[in-house]
C-alpha cells in the first residue's frame, strides 16, 4: 500500500469580505493526497487557493471545515507534532539580511532544539549542500536572489523534516537562478525520500519539476496527475492563430466552430487557439475559412498539447487570461 505523506479532504475555507460585504470562498472542497518520496506540484493562476492550502497544512491558519494529515498528524489536533515533520519556505524570504548565512541557519537550528555544535554542523553541511559555502560568513543583505532563495530552502531543512512546504518557490529569480533551485529540489525529493509540496503559477515550472500535478481553480482541484499523464489525455494537437486584429464580434468562434477536425476553440483577444484532430489537416482548413471572410492572420503554430491546453480543457479558459482575470 502507497503511504501518503500528505491528505486534504474536503477543505473549505472563506475569509471575510472587505466592509462587511460577502467573504471570499478561498478553498472549496479541496482534497488530494501525495504519496510519500514525490514532489506534488499545487498549479493555479492567482488567487486560486494555493497558499490558503499551505497555510492549513502548515498549521498557519484552520479551515472552516474539512480534514488534512500531515506525515500521519491531524493539523487540526496535533498542530505539534505536525510542525516538528515539516518544513516551510513562505514566498517571502525568511531570514535575517543582516546576519550572516550560518548565523541565519545555526539560529534555526537551536530554535528547533539542536545543540550549538549540532546546528553548526548541519548549517555547514546545508551550505555546501546549496553551494553557499563561499557566502557563509557574509550579511544576507549582500546575497542574490537566487542565494538567497537557496538559503530560504536550507533554513526549512535544518530540522532534517519529512515534507518541505515552497511557496512560489522561484517567484521574481532570473531564469538561470531558477533552474539552478529546479535542480536542487530535484535532488532533495529523489536522493532523501523528502516529500515537497510546491505552489506554482509557472506552468514550466510545473512541468519539470513535479512528479504529480494537482491543478487548482476556484479552490478546488480540477485534474490531477503527472504532467505526461495529464498531456497525453489530450490526444490531438494545438493549433494557435494570431489574428492581425482582436475578434472585436466574436465572429471567429462561430466561422471555425464547423470545420471537421476541430474540437474546443477558445479567442481571447487576438490569439484563437484550437484544439484539433491532426494539425496538419487542420491549419489549412482554419486559415481557408479566415482568408474567405478576409480576416488577416498575423502567425501560426501548431503543438503538441501543453500544461495551458489542460487547464484549458478543464477550466474552459487559458492560464494567462485566468491571470489576467484576478490582476
Ligand atoms: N487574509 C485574507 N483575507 C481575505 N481574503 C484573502 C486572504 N488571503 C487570501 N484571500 C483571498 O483568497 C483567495 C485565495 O488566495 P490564495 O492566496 O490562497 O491564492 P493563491 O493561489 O496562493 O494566489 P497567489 O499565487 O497570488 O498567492 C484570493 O481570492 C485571495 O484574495
Amino acid at each position: 500500500m502507497v503511504s501518503h505523506a500528505l491528505t486534504a479532504v474536503d477543505l473549505v475555507k472563506t475569509y471575510p469580505g472587505a466592509r462587511r460585504g460577502p467573504g471570499v470562498r478561498a478553498l472549496d472542497g479541496l482534497t488530494f493526497s501525495v504519496p510519500e518520496g514525490v514532489v506534488l506540484g499545487l498549479l493555479g493562476p492567482n488567487g486560486a487557493g494555493k497558499s490558503t492550502t499551505v497555510k492549513i497544512l502548515t498549521t498557519l491558519s484552520r479551515a472552516d471545515s474539512g480534514t488534512a494529515l500531515v506525515a500521519g498528524y491531524d493539523v487540526n489536533r496535533e498542530q505539534d507534532q505536525v510542525r516538528h515533520v515539516i518544513g516551510y519556505v513562505p514566498q517571502k524570504a525568511s531570514s535575517d539580511p543582516m546576519a550572516t548565512g550560518l548565523e541565519n541557519l545555526v539560529l534555526s537550528g537551536r530554535i528547533h532544539g539542536l545543540s550549538r555544535s549540532t546546528a553548526t554542523s548541519r548549517a555547514r553541511d546545508l551550505l555546501e549542500r546549496f553551494s553557499l559555502t563561499e557566502q557563509a560568513a557574509r550579511q544576507v543583505k549582500t546575497y542574490s536572489g537566487g542565494q538567497q532563495r537557496r538559503l530560504d530552502v536550507a533554513l526549512g531543512l535544518v530540522h532534517r523534516p519529512k515534507v518541505l512546504f515552497l511557496d512560489e518557490p522561484t517567484t521574481g529569480l532570473d531564469p538561470e537562478a531558477r533552474a539552478d533551485l529546479w535542480a536542487e529540489v530535484r535532488l532533495l525529493a529523489g536522493g532523501e525520500g523528502l516529500t515537497v509540496l510546491l505552489t506554482t503559477h509557472y506552468l514550466e515550472e510545473a512541468d519539470r519539476l513535479a512528479d504529480q500535478l494537482a491543478i487548482v481553480d476556484h479552490g478546488k482541484i480540477v485534474a490531477e496527475g503527472t504532467p505526461e499523464g495529464l498531456k497525453a489525455e489530450l490526444r490531438g494537437d494545438t493549433v494557435q492563430v494570431e489574428l492581425v486584429e482582436a475578434d472585436a464580434d466574436g465572429s471567429v468562434r462561430g466561422l471555425l466552430a464547423g470545420l471537421p477536425g476541430i474540437r474546443e476553440i477558445v479567442v481571447e483577444g487576438n490569439v484563437l487557439r484550437a484544439r484539433v484532430d491532426r494539425g496538419a489537416t487542420a491549419v489549412p482548413a482554419v486559415l481557408g475559412a479566415l482568408e474567405e471572410k478576409a480576416i488577416p492572420v498575423g502567425a501560426v503554430t501548431v503543438s503538441r498539447p501543453s500544461l495551458d491546453d489542460v487547464y484549458l480543457s478543464y477550466t474552459g479558459r487559458s492560464f494567462q487570461a485566468a491571470e489576467e482575470q484576478v490582476a
